[in-house]
């Protein structure tokens, strides 16, 4: 039986590559349904070339798609919080849930881990495959610390001061991954870094005092996982996210050939280093609000959304997206418990702050 996919997201990046792994195996995986934002003409070709009926345009569509069609998995390759009510749906629904869409799990803590059984949510984010790799070497109790790799990002090495003129075009210039606009960009600031904690944090149950992150510019070990003997496994691989999304379609069966091998025949130079967390405050900041848990995470998310937006829109410089961030997080009172609509009600009040600071 071929596994029926459901792609969310089909026209950017992760959706794209999707479709290159399923396009090489075809025996193997079956296109179901088909989601992009608002690039219609890209998703009918997409739809006419995998032979797909049901497809949808938008959020609430795709969650939609996800609740008519019968899939084994649901990949949420969409950006942004709007991915939160698709990841529900797929969840609900008891479809295996590839998660590429990290803001949806981070925003939505506990009610998406409340409705995710065992196993249901697979990790397509590159260091997240890497640890749920790793993981298989030794059980949870032997777990010592997990740390996740960054790269860097285009602006690894300068200061603070160094930081304040670079352009949005310098901030897409990624070191080593090709990615969309918003991921690109909170890898310049390591707010992807700092999300990525807080995923780590919900998909394996590791607290925050056992969760680091190290630089390695190259981007071949993908993360680590250290046990408590001592020992470090790393998964290691070019970069190139054909393989954690295969991964993520049949976990945790491999895809032959999805990607090429590291080359021994070539000298390798893999390095490592310390994060200057006074230049790239991002993954402290991150932890802090992980920590708070409730809505801090979807207020940290979301006024990133906006800084990054009016960043790209020429409104502000680079350091006030992740000042941004800060003052709004400082000046945010949860209230309540966590529910869709403290949660929706928590994100309108971050962008309407973010926005009233980035106007000034
Ligand atoms: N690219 C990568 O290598 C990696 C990405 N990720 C994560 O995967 C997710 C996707 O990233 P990436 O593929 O790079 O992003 P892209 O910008 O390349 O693609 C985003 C996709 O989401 C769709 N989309 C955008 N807005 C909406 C909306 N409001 N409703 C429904 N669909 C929407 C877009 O449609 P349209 O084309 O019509 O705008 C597009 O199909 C992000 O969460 C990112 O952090 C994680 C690890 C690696
Ligand atoms: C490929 C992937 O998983 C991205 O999320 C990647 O991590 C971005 O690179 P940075 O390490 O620069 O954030
Ligand atoms: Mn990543």
């Amino acid at each position: 039986m071929r596994r029926r996919v459901v792609i969310l997201g089909s026209t950017g990046s992760i959706g794209t590559q999707a479709l290159d792994v399923i396009k090489a195996n075809p025996t193997r995986f079956e296109v179901v349904g088909l989601s992009a934002g608002s690039n219609r003409a890209l998703l009918e070709r997409q739809a006419a070339e995998f032979e797909v009926d049901a497809t949808a345009l938008g959020a609430d569509e795709a969650e939609q798609l996800v609740r008519d069609v019968d899939a084994d998995v649901v990949l949420n390759g969409i950006t942004g919080s709007v991915g939160l009510g698709p990841t529900l749906a797929a969840l609900s629904a008891g479809r295996t849930l590839a998660l590429a869409n990290k803001e949806s799990l981070i925003v939505g803590g506990d009610l998406v881990k409340s409705l995710a059984a065992p196993g249901q949510i697979v990790p397509v984010d590159s260091e997240h495959s890497a640890i749920a790799q790793a993981l298989r070497s030794g059980t949870a109790g032997e777990v010592r610390r997990l740390v996740l790799t960054a790269s860097g990002g285009p602006f690894r090495g300068r200061r603070r001061g160094q930081l304040a003129d670079v352009t949005p075009a310098q901030a897409l210039a990624h070191p080593t991954w090709n990615m969309g606009p918003v991921v690109t960009t909170n890898s310049a600031t390591l707010v992807n870094k700092g999300l990525e904690v807080i995923e780590a944090h919900l998909l394996f149950d590791v607290d925050y005092e056992r969760i680091d992150v190290v630089v390695h510019p190259q981007s071949v070990v993908h993360s680590m996982v250290e046990f408590i003997d001592g020992s470090t496994i790393a998964q290691a691989s070019p970069p190139d996210m054909r393989l954690p999304i295969s991964l993520g379609l049949d976990w945790p069966n491999r895809v032959a050939a999805v990607g090429a091998p590291i080359d021994w025949t070539v000298p390798q130079n893999w390095t490592f280093e310390p994060l200057d967390d006074s230049a790239f405050p991002a993954v402290n900041l991150a932890k802090h609000v992980g920590r708070a848990g409730g809505t801090y995470p979807a207020v940290f998310n979301a006024a990133n959304e906006q800084a990054v937006a009016a960043f790209h829109a020429g409104a502000i410089g680079f350091l006030a997206i992740v000042d941004t961030i800060q003052r709004v997080v400082e000046a945010h009172e949860q209230d309540g418990p966590l529910t869709r609509e403290s949660l929706s009600a928590a994100e309108d009040w971050a962008r309407a702050a973010a926005d009233k600071l980035l106007a000034r």
